[in-house]
């Protein structure tokens, strides 16, 4: 079988979305070739099935991927880049994950022809249910822009945007979100255990909240603001709670101050 996906970086994010594709049959172990030079994470790939290799010159000589994903740290993603320039101007589309890195940088080192698309994971993708942001350049054809909408897709939901300069944007939010609410289940948590809970009471009571009302928010038809009023008797527990929270705007504000953060991070990580 031809190997249809090469791999850049087999870690966090570049494995939850590798299991994701073979996970859902899109695409064959035997059609993809993972880089990685840790060699636990190395191993890890082979595991799903994934021929491996340390570095680009372990890939067969006269493999011509569909894509070439690159998913290794942006600090790294110039020179990681510039290991496969033998693919650019060619058949081979180049995915990038890196956050801030512009498409511009990739055709520079890749040359101006070069199909590419960047693209904003989350690690949520790790269990099919991540957002998959991306954003092409003029090289990449309907096909391979179906292709790539489709192993996007094993990850999660899908959306796309024009303008590359919402990729910051993208990143802030959905890119980095995750753990904004990892952090809030960990506040909760605590806040139950100040408030008398047992740890392992306190840790499932904050999780399934959490899951809970993500979940119902997903599926229902009203606005959150709506699902908030619903919880909320007059008077009651949660208006005392909410005062905290949203009095003077305490909460947006600092979830807006957040958010601002992460967004100029990216924009300086692309310099
Ligand atoms: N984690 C997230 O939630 C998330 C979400 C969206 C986007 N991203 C983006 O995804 C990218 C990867 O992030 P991550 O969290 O997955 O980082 P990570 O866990 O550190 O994974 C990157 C992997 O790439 C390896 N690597 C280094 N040089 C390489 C090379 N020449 N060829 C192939 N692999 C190489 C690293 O090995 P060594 O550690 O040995 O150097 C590491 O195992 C970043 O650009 C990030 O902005 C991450
Ligand atoms: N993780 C990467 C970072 O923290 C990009 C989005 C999530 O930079």
């Amino acid at each position: 079988m031809t190997v249809k996906v090469v791999l850049a970086g087999c870690g966090n994010m570049g494995y939850a979305m590798l299991a994701g594709w073979l996970k859902s049959g899109r695409l064959q172990p035997a059609e993809t070739f993972v880089i990685e030079p840790n060699e636990e994470l190395r191993a890890r790939a082979q595991k799903l099935g994934s021929a491996v290799g340390g570095d680009a010159s372990d890939i067969p000589a006269g493999t011509t991927p569909k894509l070439v994903v690159l998913a290794v740290k942006p600090q790294v993603i110039r020179d990681v880049t510039a290991a496969y320039k033998n693919l650019g101007d060619g058949e081979t589309t180049f995915v990038s994950v890196a956050a801030g890195t512009p498409i511009a940088t990739f055709e520079e080192i890749l040359g101006s022809k070069t199909p590419i698309i960047r693209v904003m994971p989350n690690t949520p993708a790790a269990i099919g249910k991540g957002m998959m942001v991306s954003c092409a350049n003029g090289n990449v054809s309907t096909e391979t822009s179906a292709f790539v909408e489709k192993l996007l897709a094993a990850s999660g939901a899908v959306a796309t945007v024009d303008d590359e300069r919402q990729m910051d944007a993208v990143t802030a939010v959905s890119g980095s979100g995750p753990a904004y609410i990892f952090h809030f289940i960990e506040c909760l948590t605590a806040a139950a255990e100040q408030a008398g809970l047992p740890k392992e009471t306190a840790k499932l009571l904050a999780m399934q909240t959490v899951y809970g009302a993500a979940s119902l928010a997903a599926e229902s038809d009203e606005e959150p603001g709506t699902l908030r009023q619903q919880v909320t008797s007059p008077k009651g527990t949660t208006a005392a709670a909410l005062a905290v929270l949203m009095g003077n705007d305490r909460l947006k504000t600092l979830v807006g101050e957040a958010v601002e953060a992460a967004r100029r991070r990216s924009i300086e990580l692309g310099k």
